[in-house]
């Protein structure tokens, strides 16, 4: 089994590259496998954002890695939170998020509380031969938590495609659908090349 390195301190991000990289015969390692890191993501765009993360462990452990930037963007806050999904409300808070993004939208009527998530994904090389992939997935911002599955925002975001929550969906589900999932399907589409390379 080959292993692959996904820059990530985030454990549902992890489990979803698990389960879409085992089935490929890949083993994941993500950053809590390794020595401790400091990464900041400062950059001005999701390709921006995960080329930081993967550089920080590409340049510290001299292995291929991915990293991915993702977030939610809705169309009635211009865009926001985007890259800035994770530090939203302050702190790095899944629950602490999803309430601001509430409050945010109490006067925004259902036609106009269309939003979608975005993924990014990064590859990079020691040798610096990288790999970049999109995905996104449309959907609404409900009034109120929805289902149990899945982390970050997912209970406030309804799939449009499924009509349900995207934390109604099963692990399988949602990544068959998903930002992430359709990001990643995109970059395996050139990863031999990229990875044997
Ligand atoms: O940077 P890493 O360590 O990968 O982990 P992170 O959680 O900081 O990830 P991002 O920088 O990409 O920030 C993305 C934010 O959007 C949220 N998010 C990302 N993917 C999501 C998904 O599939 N469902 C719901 N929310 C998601 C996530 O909870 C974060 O708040
Ligand atoms: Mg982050």
């Amino acid at each position: 089994m080959q292993t692959i390195i996904i820059a990530t301190k985030n454990q549902g991000k992890a489990r979803e590259y698990r389960e879409m990289f085992a089935p490929l015969g890949f083993e994941v390692k993500t950053l809590s496998d390794f020595r401790p890191l400091t990464i900041n993501e400062n950059g001005n765009s999701f390709e921006e954002n995960a080329t930081i993360k993967v550089e920080a462990v590409v340049k510290n452990l001299n292995l291929p890695a991915i990293a991915d930037d993702s977030g939610l963007v809705v169309d009635a806050l211009g865009g926001r939170p985007g890259i800035h999904s994770a530090r939203y409300a302050g702190d790095h808070d899944d629950a602490a998020n999803r309430a601001k993004l509430l409050r945010e939208l109490a006067d925004v009527p259902d036609d106009k509380r269309t939003a979608h998530f975005h993924t990014t994904i990064v590859g990079l090389k020691p040798d610096g031969k990288k790999l970049v992939a999109n995905g996104r997935v449309d959907g609404h911002i409900l009034h109120q938590e929805v289902g149990h599955n899945g982390f970050g925002y997912d209970p406030l975001f309804y799939v449009d495609q499924l009509q349900c929550s995207m934390a109604q969906l099963t692990p399988e589900q949602k990544n068959a659908i998903s930002h992430r999932g359709n990001a990643l399907r995109e970059f395996m589409k050139h990863f031999d090349e990229w990875w044997q390379g």
